[in-house]
């Protein structure tokens, strides 16, 4: 790898965006078809919002080479379709034994992990915490709150992301949902198909 200059970027909080970003790219809900479970509930949201930024990922990567990193802002809309929260697409990173964190700077997500075999674990994020997404686990961000979430990330460079795992598997195994008080809760994804062993096994070994 070659030496490389230092760089600085800064993240602008009130804006939801990395200052200096050398890529952004925005997802809308007409991005989103299909991950809801409530299908008149998406078309509904989807005349409503239009084109609208659901989110939107600024990033700086200095290139892709191992050992590399890229370090960027996610901004999400507070929104629901039906009673499902906004969420991002998802994925598992290509090369699946690279980790990433992320650190909340405004509003109150949710990061919805799956293991390859199935297993779901949700962590809260908020202003000044750090969450682990550690290397082969599925993931997902979730806006369980009333504002914009805003959170930073940092991931090696050479991680690529995967999203056709979570379509071949008719999604993630659970659905974040209003829990009608104001809250969150995780129900079971009706479509969900578990991996075969095989598949499991090979994606452990990537
Ligand atoms: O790639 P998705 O699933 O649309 O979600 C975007 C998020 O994942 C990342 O690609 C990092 O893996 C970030 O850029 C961003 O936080
Ligand atoms: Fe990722």
């Amino acid at each position: 790898m070659p030496m490389r200059e230092p760089g600085i970027c800064r993240v602008d909080v009130e804006k939801g965006e990395l200052s200096g970003a050398s890529n952004r790219y925005t997802r809308t809900m007409a991005d989103l078809a299909g991950l809801y479970a409530d299908g008149s509930a998406y078309k509904a949201v989807l005349a409503e919002l239009g084109d609208t930024v659901v989110y939107e990922v600024t990033d700086f990567k200095p290139s892709a080479d191992a050992g590399d990193m890229i370090i960027g802002v996610t901004r999400m809309i507070p929104g629901r379709v039906g009673d499902e929260y906004f969420l991002t697409r998802g994925h598992i990173h290509a090369n699946a034994n690279r980790p990433e964190m992320y650190y909340g700077e405004a509003g109150y997500g949710l990061m919805l992990l799956e293991s390859p075999a199935g297993e779901i674990r949700t962590v809260e994020i908020g202003p000044r915490s750090l969450c682990y997404v550690p290397p082969y686990w599925i993931h997902r961000s979730v806006n369980v709150g009333t504002t914009e979430l805003v959170m930073t990330f940092a991931y090696p460079a050479d991680s690529g992301q995967d999203y056709d795992i979570i379509a071949k598997a008719g999604g993630m195994r659970s659905r974040i949902v209003d829990d009608g008080r104001g809250g969150w809760k995780a129900v079971d994804n009706e479509s969900y198909r578990f991996r075969s062993k095989e598949l499991v096994e090979s994606i452990m070994g990537r």
